[in-house]
């Protein structure tokens, strides 16, 4: 990545299969929940995690969808590079998104939140959506 390549599919599951069990190693000693950042652009990325509530009972898988449009995220991209030596440059802000598959309605486990405001903004609407799920829940 830090050389403008995108990684693969390939590149990715054991990635994701070791989130999954990192979290699920949290709960299972004893937390009582683990968040995990990630970008999990594919549905089949995200069904990766999803194993995790599908294989114990007690495990309740959300996802909360950080969601801005490309022009913002790269503009931010643009900043940190200038603000850091962050692996990640802007060039590799395009094929993030042409790999992405926005969660649809079907995918019932999903919080949007809009993160085009603040960070304090974004904090605390991402805060009472989730709440709100596990009120409901
Ligand atoms: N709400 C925000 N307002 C301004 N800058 C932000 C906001 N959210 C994230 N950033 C900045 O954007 C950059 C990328 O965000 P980050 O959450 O690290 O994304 P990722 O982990 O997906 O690369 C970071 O420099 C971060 O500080
Ligand atoms: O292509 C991917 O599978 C992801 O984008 C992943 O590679 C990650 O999101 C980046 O490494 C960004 O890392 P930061 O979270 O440090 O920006």
């Amino acid at each position: 990545m830090s050389n403008g390549i995108p990684l693969t599919d390939d590149d990715r599951w054991d990635w994701l299969e070791t989130l999954r069990e990192k979290a699920v190693k949290e709960l299972e000693g004893g937390a009582q929940g683990c968040v995990v950042t990630c970008s999990a652009l594919k549905r089949r990325y995200r069904d990766v995690i999803r194993k995790a509530g599908q294989e114990a009972d007690d495990v309740v898988v959300r996802f909360v969808y950080l969601r801005a449009n490309e022009a913002l995220l790269l503009q931010r991209v643009r900043h940190r590079q200038a603000t850091t030596n962050h692996f990640m440059k802007d060039d590799m802000v395009k094929s993030q998104f042409r790999a992405l598959e926005e969660p649809d309605l079907t995918e019932t486990d999903v919080i949007p939140v809009d993160v085009s405001g603040t960070l304090q903004q974004v904090q605390s609407a991402a805060l009472d959506r989730v709440k709100g799920v596990i009120r409901e829940q």
